[in-house]
């Protein structure tokens, strides 16, 4: 394999790929990452990531030949609604009110593009996390650790939000936005393994 692609700008799915000791390129997508409410969740991340993976592959052109992308999308669902990532602290504030005691659905779709065989596979991967029940100014306090910008559902599993989620069933590191299990399952229908720390 020439290049493996992590298409990607988050640096927890960078960290978690490291592990493996795989060498790979950071190339960030940038697509417009717009959610559909019409879509149920599971199709918007699978797309999500699909378009970031089909985004950086047309943009290396001719360099993408003999390459495996990788990308990856993550939104909260919670009563019928899609949270994405948020942008204000308003937004953080009702996201973090609307998660406080109960339970939601992370879900994360991942896309894995190898040019040299000329597959694309994409799935996604879905868990549940019990938020602890937060007073208005626990929320507050929790937005000041300037946390939950970056995050989907405005929390961050790994972080200080580790404090708020009480229990969780499924896979951590697809909370976390690389649900490695689903992700060497799919390479694995390649041809390819993450356990032989190449690829
Ligand atoms: C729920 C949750 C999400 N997240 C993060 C993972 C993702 O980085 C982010 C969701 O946003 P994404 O749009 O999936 O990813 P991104 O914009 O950070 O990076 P890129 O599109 O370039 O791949 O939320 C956590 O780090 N911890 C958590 O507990």
């Amino acid at each position: 394999m020439k290049r493996i692609i992590l298409a990607s700008s988050s640096p927890r799915r960078i960290e978690l790929l490291k592990q493996f000791g795989i060498k790979f390129e950071v190339l960030p997508s940038n697509i417009d990452e717009v959610i559909s409410n019409d879509l149920p969740p599971e199709e918007n991340v699978t797309i999500l990531a699909k378009k970031k993976g089909e985004e950086v592959l047309n943009r290396l052109g001719e360099d993408a030949k003999d390459s495996l992308i990788i990308s990856a999308d993550t939104i909260v669902f919670v009563e019928g609604d899609i949270l994405g990532k948020p942008s204000d602290e308003k937004q953080a504030f009702y996201m973090l009110k609307k998660i406080s005691g109960k339970s939601h659905i992370v879900y994360t779709g991942v896309c894995v593009i190898d040019t040299s065989k000329n597959h694309i596979l994409s799935d996604f991967e879905k868990s549940y996390v019990y938020i602890k029940n937060m007073t208005d100014e626990e929320i507050l306090r929790y937005i000041q650790t300037g946390e939950p910008f970056d995050k989907a559902g405005a929390y961050a599993i790994q972080g200080f939000g580790s404090l708020i989620v009480e229990k969780i069933e499924g896979c951590f590191y697809n909370v976390v936005g690389l649900p490695l299990y689903k992700l060497n399952t799919m390479l694995q229908k390649l041809g390819y393994d993450l356990m032989k720390g190449e690829l």
